[in-house]
């Protein structure tokens, strides 16, 4: 698959202090990506890089095949971002909306201008009224960022921590819209948190920055399933899981269809009666504090 962005071994420092050391990662179109990292670790930075607020001191980045892409027009209309975002208080949402289509060369005839703007906040589930974003909760104003983001020909989405704040009905709005955008636009999104949990299943990658570097993890789907029995486990077991998985009255493997059936199979076939059985996925919780 081609690459929508390319980050070749970047390194960013502010005076001596160096943030950012041998920085490279891609991501491709339609993927959602995690960036993950402690307060302070250049998650920020990174994402300003990459939107061409701030300059790199080394390596290069390709946006569509272009490292020039933040000094031309189109490139960045296709790069939307949340990330610091300024709202006009004493105005609608539309009217928000609508300034900054100007603010981006865009001029619509009325009507059309309506449908564009009202198909914006229907994605993000505010609606057209008169109503001044100084009234609207935090949450909403999130949202509006969020459409903000949108207009354009957005390809890529770039969001600096959209959870901060938000309560877990305002989390989960934002997480469904993040996996609608990239299944219905095919639009890839580099999140940033530094709360693992409020990204986690939804990413296809996570990169966590730590001490200036970045380590790409995918999510790991396996799952471990543990069976707990009331009385002892045959020894034919032993033919379908190793050994050191097998206790007097515990069993543990990893999830395979036929692992699984083969074991369940064996215990009934012995009359064994099962106590319970757990599945649990790794945790990348854990990953991230051993990082
Ligand atoms: N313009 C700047 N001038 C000097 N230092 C800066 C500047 N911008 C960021 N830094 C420093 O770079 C480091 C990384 O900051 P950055 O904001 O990228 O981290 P972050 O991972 O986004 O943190 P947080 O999770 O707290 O938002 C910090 O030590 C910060 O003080």
């Amino acid at each position: 698959m081609e690459n929508i962005l390319e980050v070749n071994n970047i390194n960013k420092s502010f005076g001596t202090h160096t943030v950012l050391e041998d920085v490279s990662f891609k991501i491709n179109p339609g993927e959602i990506i995690g960036l993950v990292g402690r307060n302070g670790s250049g998650k920020t930075t990174l994402m300003k890089c990459i939107l061409g607020l701030i300059s790199i001191d080394a390596g290069e980045i390709l946006f569509n095949d272009s490292s020039e892409y933040y000094k031309n027009k189109d490139l960045m209309d296709q790069i939307g971002y949340l990330l610091d975002c300024k709202l006009f208080e004493n105005l609608s949402a539309y009217e928000n909306i609508k300034i900054q289509e100007w603010y981006k060369g865009k001029r619509y005839k009325k009507e059309k201008e309506k449908a564009i703007i009202e198909d914006i906040l229907n994605l993000v589930d505010l609606k057209n009224d008169n109503k001044k974003v100084k009234a609207y909760s935090f949450g909403m104003k999130q949202r509006l960022g969020l459409a903000l983001a949108l207009l354009g020909n957005t390809r890529l989405l770039i969001l600096d921590e959209p959870f901060v704040g938000l309560d877990p009905v305002g989390i989960q709005i934002i997480r469904n819209f993040i996996i609608k955008m990239s299944k219905e636009r095919n639009m890839a999104i580099l999140i940033s948190s530094h709360q693992l949990s409020e990204i986690e299943g939804i990413c296809e990658r996570y990169l966590f920055i730590s001490d200036k570097r970045i380590k790409a993890y995918a999510y790991d789907e396996r799952r471990k399933v543990i069976i707990y029995t009331k009385t002892q486990i045959p020894e034919e077991i032993k033919s379908i899981i190793q050994e050191k998985n097998v206790t007097n009255r515990v069993i543990s493997f990893w999830f395979e269809e036929k692992v699984f059936n083969d074991v369940i199979k064996c215990l009934v076939t012995h009359n064994v009666i099962i106590k319970d059985i757990k599945l649990s996925k790794m945790s990348l919780d854990k990953l991230f504090k051993e990082e």
